[in-house]
């Protein structure tokens, strides 16, 4: 069974069709890549999975179940993770204490108990920072830990806002743009993570992303949509050197040697 299958999926704002009949699916375990050129529909896809929009057809589905009406925090509770194109953090608290704050959300826990802070409150505060810096350690954010999220550069914010959302214990995690403002070392370094945190979490990833080389280092299967449209979908190497999707980018025919698409940042 599909951890997502999203079928037939149509949302249009006024005249612009955001979504025309997209379907795809990720499987437990996958990594699946999501690329196109700018206003393609990639983020309108991840709001309508997450329940921020509501298609005007079309069916959602996470582990069999229709989830197409369920509000955001349901679909949360389900364990559907997702990050944002511009950061979702809370700037003015140190790294550490947003993990907090996240794991909070998931935990059982009283607020009377936590007014009068009895020992039992510090037990569980401790716990939570532990599982922090559990995080921190596997994304690499140790030293950062106890810095003001403001003050950190952007590469880095994309990195602890997948920690924050790896501390409610999702299990499928949408990623949007996680590569975005970093350079191809540090992409490829996120790459690493990425696979490792599959391994750690068994979890499913669906990341959307510019940086091709990123997709393809990770993906098992990728999706390119244009103007709303799966334009190409398959193995990451089939679609990077697609026809349609080397046009798309750049208007222009496609190389003969995939590996040539590869060492260029956008396809
Ligand atoms: N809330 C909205 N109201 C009106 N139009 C919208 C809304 N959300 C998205 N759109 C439109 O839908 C189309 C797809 O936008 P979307 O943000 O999904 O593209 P994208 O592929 O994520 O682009 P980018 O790579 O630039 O982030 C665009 O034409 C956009 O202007």
């Amino acid at each position: 069974m599909s951890v997502l299958e999203v079928r037939n999926l149509n949302i249009q704002f006024g005249g612009v069709r955001a979504l025309d009949h997209v379907s795809m699916e990720a499987g437990e375990w996958e990594i699946v890549g999501i690329i196109g050129p700018n206003g393609a529909g990639k983020t309108t896809l991840f709001n309508c999975i997450t329940g921020f929009y509501r298609p005007n057809k079309g069916k959602i589905r996470y582990r069999g179940k229709p989830i197409t009406r369920l509000p955001v925090h349901k679909r949360t509770a389900l364990g559907i993770g997702r990050t944002f194109q511009n950061v979702g953090l809370v700037k003015n608290t140190t790294v550490a204490e947003n993990l907090v704050t996240a794991q909070h959300l998931e935990t059982n826990y009283d607020p009377w108990a936590g007014m009068l802070g009895g020992p039992a409150t510090f037990a569980e505060e401790a716990r939570l920072r532990e599982r922090a810096d559990q995080l921190l350690e596997l994304m690499d954010l140790s030293d950062v830990a106890e810095a003001r999220v403001a003050d950190l550069p952007y590469g880095v914010l994309k990195r602890v806002e997948i920690a924050t959302v790896l501390a409610t214990d999702p299990d499928l995690l949408l990623l949007d743009e996680p590569g975005s403002g970093m350079g191809p070392e540090e992409a490829h370094a996120l790459g690493d993570t990425l696979l490792e945190l599959r391994k750690e979490f068994g979890i499913t990833i669906v990341m959307i992303d510019h940086h091709v080389p990123l997709v393809t280092q990770v993906s098992d299967y990728v999706y390119c949509l244009n103007f709303g449209e799966v334009l190409a979908e398959g193995r990451p190497d089939v679609v990077r050197n697609h026809p349609e999707v080397v046009r798309a980018y750049l208007g222009e025919e496609p190389v003969e040697d995939p590996a040539d698409v590869a060492s260029e940042e956008y396809v």
